[in-house]
């Protein structure tokens, strides 16, 4: 039996920077990294809460270094800051297309999509602090008390 391949699929299939439907296509690396530095600048001009996770993922870290944890704890508590930059991040992406499909008006869906993006934060804003409180409240208090 013989298939019959979609034009679409064959542009595909010629590689990169043929995706089909896309407005532009980043067609080397240096410009994949200018996109995606592109969408960090717009999340730190325009979300409030990714400065304050910024802010609060330096601090957590810094102190850590000043603590002399282990290279293992400081390499968890760089993977729980990240997770919650990156979540962020996926939150506003989130916001930018639900905007983007249905504007000002209200959908059931969109509050879905929106109110989990939130969740997702929220959840790993919250194990980061717990894992900061573990992490870093042992050494901080020998050195209050120990001087
Ligand atoms: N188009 C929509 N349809 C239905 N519900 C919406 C829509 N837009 C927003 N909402 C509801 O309003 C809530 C708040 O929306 P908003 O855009 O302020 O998101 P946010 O995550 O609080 O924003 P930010 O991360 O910028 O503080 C959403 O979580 C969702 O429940």
């Amino acid at each position: 039996m013989q298939t019959t391949i979609p034009p679409e699929a064959r542009v595909l299939r010629r590689g990169r920077g043929t995706r089909v439907g896309a407005y532009k296509v980043a067609r080397d690396l240096p410009a994949g990294f200018r996109y995606a530095a592109q969408g960090l600048a717009y999340a730190f001009a325009s979300q409030r809460n990714f400065r304050l996770q910024l802010v609060m993922g330096g601090l957590a870290l810094t102190l850590g270094l000043w603590l002399n944890l282990h290279w293992s704890e400081l390499g968890v508590l760089v993977l729980t800051v990240a997770a919650v930059l990156v979540l962020e991040l996926l939150n506003t992406a989130t916001e930018a297309a639900v905007d983007l499909a249905i504007g000002r008006q209200f959908h059931p869906l969109a509050r879905v999509a929106m109110d989990c993006a939130a969740a997702a934060v929220l959840v790993a804003a919250a194990a980061s602090i717990l894992i900061a409180l573990l992490l870093l409240s042992p050494p901080l208090w020998q050195r209050i008390v120990g001087g």
